[in-house]
């Protein structure tokens, strides 16, 4: 898999994906990072990528120029590719959007916005645009580097072949159970029996009870389409 980010701040990428599982799937080449500076793409001496809004109104605009020529620049290759304008504006991004991307997309741009936004006339060059929630970063790259590494942990063999269990709980629609590890006593803070014991199919259904008791209390939204088991389970805790 192959991501290309479009960026006034290529450093923010390149340091993020050096560390942890990003950079391990980066050695093995399961995927491709390419950071792209906008400011290559201008063509005065001052590199300039913004100017003043029209219509008025406070803060700056990115303009088109820089954005078209990079995405001119990146299809000379003809190679296909989706194009993401990251927004608050956007399509929500979740887990199964992340599912999706990784299953559809062989190459992926990543398009970073600053200041108050980014010319309209760019969304006609690009396939998606989307956000990561309801709040406004200073800029796109936050969100680029959320969806490659949530996308990257999806790809068959980038987590050392076990994908976590939190992949696993998000795709069926819950949030995560609880994890402990050693010591089994931390200053009175008892790790629970259940998972001392030993006997797996009791701790699963711990784990199951504990999972959606943590999804009705802090996301019932996610609680729509529950199994019958589950739905049994969730009505024992109620
Ligand atoms: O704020 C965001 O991006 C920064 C941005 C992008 C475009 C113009 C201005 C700012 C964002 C929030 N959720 N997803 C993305």
């Amino acid at each position: 898999m192959k991501f290309e980010v479009l960026t006034i701040f290529p450093e923010i990428i390149e340091c993020y994906i050096k560390h942890g599982v990003l950079g391990k799937a980066l050695n093995k080449g399961i995927v491709e990072v390419k950071v792209y500076n906008l400011r290559d793409f201008t063509s005065d001496k001052h590199k300039k990528v913004d100017d003043y809004p029209y219509g008025g109104g406070a803060g700056m605009v990115m303009q088109i120029e820089p954005f078209y020529n990079a995405i001119m620049h990146l299809k000379a290759d003809e190679k296909p590719r989706k194009l993401v304008l990251l927004s608050p504006q956007g399509r929500k991004f979740t887990q199964k959007l992340a599912q999706k991307f990784m299953e559809e997309s062989k190459a992926m741009v990543l398009i970073c916005g600053r200041y108050e936004g980014i010319d309209e006339r760019v969304k006609a060059f690009v396939d998606e645009e989307v956000s990561i929630g309801d709040y406004v970063l200073s800029g796109g790259e936050l969100a680029a580097l959320v969806i490659i590494d949530s996308v990257v942990r999806l790809i068959p063999g980038a987590l050392g072949d076990e994908l976590s269990a939190v992949e696993d709980s998000f795709m069926k629609g819950f949030l995560d159970y609880p994890h402990y590890t050693r010591p089994e006593d931390f200053k009175g803070m008892k790790v629970p029996e259940v998972l001392l014991s030993g006997d797996h199919k009791k701790i699963a259904l711990w784990r199951k009870r504990q999972a959606l008791k943590n999804t009705l209390k802090n996301r019932p939204d996610l609680l729509k389409n529950l199994s019958p088991e589950d739905m049994r389970i969730l009505k024992e805790l109620c």
